[in-house]
C-alpha cells in the first residue's frame, strides 16, 4: 500500500503521461509547450489524478453504517447567493458522501431546502441589518448564540467547507470567523472557497499554520491573496514556484490554485491536475469543486489513518481527486450539451464520472 501510495503522489514519468501531454500540445498549442518545460524545470509533474480517484474512494461495504462514508458541512448560502452552497453539499452527496449540511442566513434557508430535501439546512447565520439596531453587548450575544449552535454540531462532521456564496456581510464574516477558529480547537480540516477567501485574505491568521485548511482560489481570489500575502503581482512564468512560497508563507496550508490547470501546494511539492475538462466557464464549478475537495479529503484522511506508516498529505490527495473528478464531469456534460451546459448538468455527471473510474461493484 505504502509503494502504491508513494508511486502516485511522486512524479510520473509513465508512456501514458507523455502522450497525455502530446494531446493537450496539440490542443492548447505552444502554450502547452512552454508549460511542460517549466514542468520539468521545476520538478512539478502531472498527478495521476484517476489512480488517486481509486485510492482514495472507499468501497461500498455492507458493514458500514451512515456516515462513516463522510459528513459534510457548508457554511455558506445568504441573501444574494443560494446556488453556490446547494452545489457544494450537493456534489459532496453525489460523489458518495452520506450527510451534507449547509449552515446559511435565516433567508436562505428555506430557498436552499427547497432545491433538495437531501441537504439538512440549518438557519443560523445573521447579516448586520438584523443587529442594526443591537447594542455592543447584544451583538456579541447574538454571535456567542450562532457559534454555539454551530458548536453543537461541529464534532460530528468530518470536513467543513467555508465560503461558498457566503457574502461580504461584516457581522456574518465575524461569526464566521469565530466558527474557524473552533474548527481549528476541533482539529477539522476545511475548504476555504468564495467568500471565505475574502475573509481569509483579511485575517491571514485564521488560516495561518493550521495544517488542515484548504484554500481553493480562482483568478480574482488568487491575485488578492497574492498581493496580500507576498506583496506582488502573479508570477505568470513561475506559477509553480509562486504557489509553493505562497503555502510555505501561509505555514503549510494546501492551496489549490483553479485555471487551466489546476496547481496544487502545501509549501512543499506542487502537483498539477490537467485532465482535459470543459470550455464552459459558467459559474458554480468551484463550488463544486470545494464540496468534492471535503469528501475526497475525508476519504483520503480514514485511509493515511488506517496506515500508520503513510506519511502523505490527505488535503493534497483531495484536492488531486476532487480536481480530477471535476474536469471528468465537466467534460462529460459537455459532451451532451456543448453550450447550453451548467453547473447543475455537470453535477449529474458526477457519478457516471466516478464510475468509470473506479465502479462501485
Ligand atoms: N449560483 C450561485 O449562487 C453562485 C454564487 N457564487 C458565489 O459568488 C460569490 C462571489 O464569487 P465570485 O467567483 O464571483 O468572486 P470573484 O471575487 O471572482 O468576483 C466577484 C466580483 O467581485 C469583484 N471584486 C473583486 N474584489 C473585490 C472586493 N475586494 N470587494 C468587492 N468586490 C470585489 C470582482 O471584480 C468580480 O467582478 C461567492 O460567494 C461565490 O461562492 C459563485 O460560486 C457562482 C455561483
Ligand atoms: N481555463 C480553464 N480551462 C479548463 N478548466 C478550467 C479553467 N478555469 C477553471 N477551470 C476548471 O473549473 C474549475 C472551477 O474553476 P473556476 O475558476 O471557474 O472557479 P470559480 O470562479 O471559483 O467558480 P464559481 O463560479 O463556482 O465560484 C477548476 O477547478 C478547473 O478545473
Ligand atoms: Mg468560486
Amino acid at each position: 500500500m505504502l509503494g502504491r501510495l508513494n508511486s502516485l503522489i511522486q512524479f510520473r514519468h509513465s508512456p501514458s503521461f507523455s502522450s497525455k501531454v502530446l494531446r493537450r500540445q496539440q490542443f492548447f498549442g505552444t502554450k502547452t509547450l512552454c508549460f511542460v518545460g517549466q514542468d520539468q524545470m521545476s520538478s512539478t509533474l502531472e498527478a495521476d489524478a484517476e489512480s488517486v480517484l481509486r485510492l482514495v474512494t472507499p468501497s461500498l461495504d455492507l458493514k458500514r453504517h451512515k456516515g462513516q462514508a463522510g459528513k459534510i458541512a457548508v457554511i455558506g448560502g445568504c441573501r444574494e447567493y443560494t446556488g453556490a452552497p446547494y452545489f457544494a453539499a450537493i456534489s459532496a452527496l453525489k460523489i458518495g458522501a452520506d450527510l451534507s449540511h449547509v449552515f446559511c442566513t435565516k433567508d436562505a434557508a428555506p430557498v436552499i431546502k427547497s432545491y433538495s430535501p437531501e441537504l439538512i439546512v440549518h438557519p443560523l447565520l445573521e447579516e448586520s441589518y438584523t443587529v442594526s439596531n443591537f447594542s455592543e453587548e447584544e451583538r456579541r450575544k447574538l454571535q456567542e448564540k450562532v457559534v454555539g449552535e454551530v458548536d453543537k454540531w461541529i464534532e460530528r462532521f468530518d470536513c467543513l467547507v467555508i465560503g461558498p456564496g457566503l457574502g461580504r456581510d461584516p457581522f456574518l464574516l465575524e461569526c464566521v470567523s469565530k466558527i474557524m477558529l473552533l474548527a481549528r480547537k476541533f482539529n477539522l480540516p476545511f475548504v476555504v472557497d468564495g467568500d471565505g477567501l475574502f475573509l481569509v485574505t483579511n485575517s491571514i491568521d485564521l488560516v495561518n499554520s493550521y495544517p488542515l485548511a484548504v484554500l481553493t482560489p480562482n483568478v480574482n481570489e488568487y491575485k488578492r491573496l497574492v498581493l496580500k500575502v507576498l506583496n506582488c503581482e502573479v508570477d505568470e512564468e513561475n506559477p509553480e514556484d509562486q504557489l509553493r512560497s505562497l503555502a510555505k508563507v501561509l505555514g503549510g496550508v494546501t492551496i489549490l490554485k483553479k485555471g487551466r490547470s489546476d496547481l496544487i501546494s502545501n509549501g512543499e511539492i506542487v502537483k498539477s491536475v490537467s485532465i482535459y475538462g470543459s470550455p464552459r466557464r459558467c459559474g458554480g464549478q468551484g463550488d463544486i469543486l470545494s464540496g468534492s475537495v471535503a469528501v475526497f479529503l475525508s476519504w483520503a484522511q480514514q485511509l493515511i489513518s488506517g496506515h500508520e506508516s503513510l506519511s502523505e498529505n490527505p488535503a493534497i490527495l483531495g484536492c488531486i481527486a476532487a480536481s480530477g473528478l471535476l474536469r471528468k464531469a465537466a467534460s462529460l456534460a459537455f459532451t451532451k450539451h456543448k453550450r447550453s451546459t451548467l453547473t447543475s448538468d455537470i453535477i449529474a455527471c458526477l457519478g457516471e464520472s466516478l464510475e468509470g473510474i473506479c465502479p462501485a461493484s
